[in-house]
């Protein structure tokens, strides 16, 4: 999975693939916002899911609601580039979408769980960036579960009960943000973005550019 996009300098690099995990609440879908509005050229991964909308959410915009026969053909067809089952429900990446702005030069910003993470990883390893989001502390979490006010009390319970597992896979992750305050995780999650575009073996462009920059220094 590989393409051929600019950096801001102008030498050409391969579209990587920027997800965040977390447990439930911990401030994924805030921090992603938050990196679409001031990052260009990134795009969100927008799943598709087999759970009830909730206030507020867009079809198209925060997920494509499916029923579950439409979301097992699409498991079936291979439109998903990746899977799992989340709290009882069914959600997974569309392929086509994320393909598409990989080649047109954009990253993809992805917030999947542990087991997605893990699939997207197997496929191509090199283009993916995984971060992990911690909650401060569990009373912080469910607080935030609770202010976000979109879930039955049942609902946060299952959350808070499946955070300890969650958790337990912070280790297969190339970084770690403690989401204490908003803007200083946003802060640290920018700079790992920003970080990881520079990387060498992502910049396609660089040996052109290098030669360039010695046949000018030797005429
Ligand atoms: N640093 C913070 N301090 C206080 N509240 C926060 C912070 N970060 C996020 N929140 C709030 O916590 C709530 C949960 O955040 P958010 O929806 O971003 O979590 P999430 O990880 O995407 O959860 P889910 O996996 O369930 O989608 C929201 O109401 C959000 O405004
Ligand atoms: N493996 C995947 N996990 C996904 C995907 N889209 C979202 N998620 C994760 O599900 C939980 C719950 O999300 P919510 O919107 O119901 O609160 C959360 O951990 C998401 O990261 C996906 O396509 N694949």
């Amino acid at each position: 999975m590989t393409t051929g996009g600019h950096g801001t300098d102008g030498v050409e690099r391969r579209g990587l693939m920027f997800v965040l995990s977390s447990p439930s609440g911990a401030g994924k879908t805030t921090l992603s916002r938050m990196l679409l509005e001031r990052e260009p050229g990134l795009k969100m991964s927008v799943s598709a899911t087999t759970r009830q909308m909730r206030p507020g959410e867009v079809e198209g915009r925060d997920y494509f609601f499916v029923s579950k026969p439409k979301f097992e053909t699409m498991v079936e067809q291979g439109e998903l580039l990746e899977w799992a089952t989340v709290f009882d429900n069914l959600y997974g990446t569309p392929r086509a979408p994320v393909e598409a702005a990989l080649s047109a030069g954009q990253d993809v910003l992805f917030d999947i769980d542990w087991q997605g993470t893990q699939q997207l990883h197997q496929k191509a390893s090199v283009d993916v960036v995984r971060v992990f989001i911690l909650p401060p502390s569990a009373a912080d979490l469910e607080k935030r579960l609770h202010s976000r006010a979109q879930d039955s009390d049942e609902v946060i319970r299952k959350r808070m009960s499946r955070a300890s597992h969650e958790m337990s896979h912070w280790a297969e992750y190339d970084y770690i943000v403690i989401n204490h305050n908003v803007d200083e995780a946003f802060a640290e999650v920018q700079s790992i973005l920003k970080a990881e575009r520079l990387k060498r073996e992502r910049r396609t462009g660089l040996v052109g550019f290098v030669r360039g920059l010695q046949a000018q220094l030797q005429g």
